[in-house]
């Protein structure tokens, strides 16, 4: 289930994943009348943001941006995702795209989880969801060996989003559930560098565990194919 996309540079990775986006985004439109673009944090999406901002053919006023995860920040923290997603992806043609954060301003992601759990339920299958992935196999925000990862994992769970306290990264965190990153047609791990992608092999084999490795459960499931878009 899993198909390997792999380009000779990140220059190259960031302009076809763009083409891919924006062309799954104009079919969404054609078809639905609007597009839904699930998106990660981190630093390896920022050359994919600038080239699919400047992308003029798609109709950016009927797409709708949100967040795999994001950290418990006010949006103008340098940790935000929301900000890079401003900075970087809601740019040039992009700046008539709407975009719905997964920060409610509550005190903590617990809240933040319960205040907007119904909205993201409710939120239509996705178009696209490009995850990304940590040298200890998170994604999203679902960290190993954290308590909320056997809710985050969980196929059948009713909850979209789900709040995460990772040991070993900054920021607590809400995350949206796999349940509800699977639903979506088009599914992406978007990763670059030798390590991540031998991380991956490790997370897939018979004696590695979704608790520790929980890339593991997002590559193994059967109910959306994982296309992974690498370079090294
Ligand atoms: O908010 C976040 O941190 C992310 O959404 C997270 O899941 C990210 O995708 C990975 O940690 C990879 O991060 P890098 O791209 O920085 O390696």
């Amino acid at each position: 289930m899993n198909e390997w996309n792999r380009f000779d540079s990140r220059a190259t990775l960031d302009q076809e994943l763009a083409r891919f986006a924006a062309q799954t985004l104009a079919e969404a439109i054609e078809t639905r009348g609007h597009g839904y673009l699930v998106v990660s944090g981190g630093s390896t999406p920022m050359g994919f943001f600038q080239t699919l901002s400047q992308n003029q053919t798609l109709d950016w006023s009927k797409v709708t941006v949100t967040l795999a995860d994001e950290r418990w920040v006010a949006p103008d923290h340098a940790d935000s995702n929301e900000a890079l997603v401003y900075e970087n992806l809601l740019q040039n043609a992009a700046t008539s795209a709407q975009f719905a954060s997964l920060y409610s301003g509550d005190e903590t992601p617990e809240i933040g989880a319960a205040t907007l759990d119904a909205k993201f339920s409710a939120l239509p299958t996705f178009d696209l969801v490009i995850l990304g992935m940590g040298g200890d196999a998170h994604t999203a925000s679902l960290f190993p060996n954290t308590p909320a990862l056997t809710q985050g994992l969980d196929p059948q769970s009713p909850h979209a989003l789900i709040a995460v306290h990772p040991a070993t990264a900054p920021h607590a965190r809400i995350s949206m559930t796999l349940a509800r990153l699977l639903r979506t047609q088009n599914l992406v791990l978007h990763i670059t560098g030798a390590n991540k992608s031998k991380v991956f092999e490790q997370a897939i084999t018979p004696e590695s565990h979704a608790t520790d490795m929980p890339i593991r459960a997002v590559a193994l499931q059967q109910q959306t194919p994982l296309q992974i878009y690498y370079a090294d």
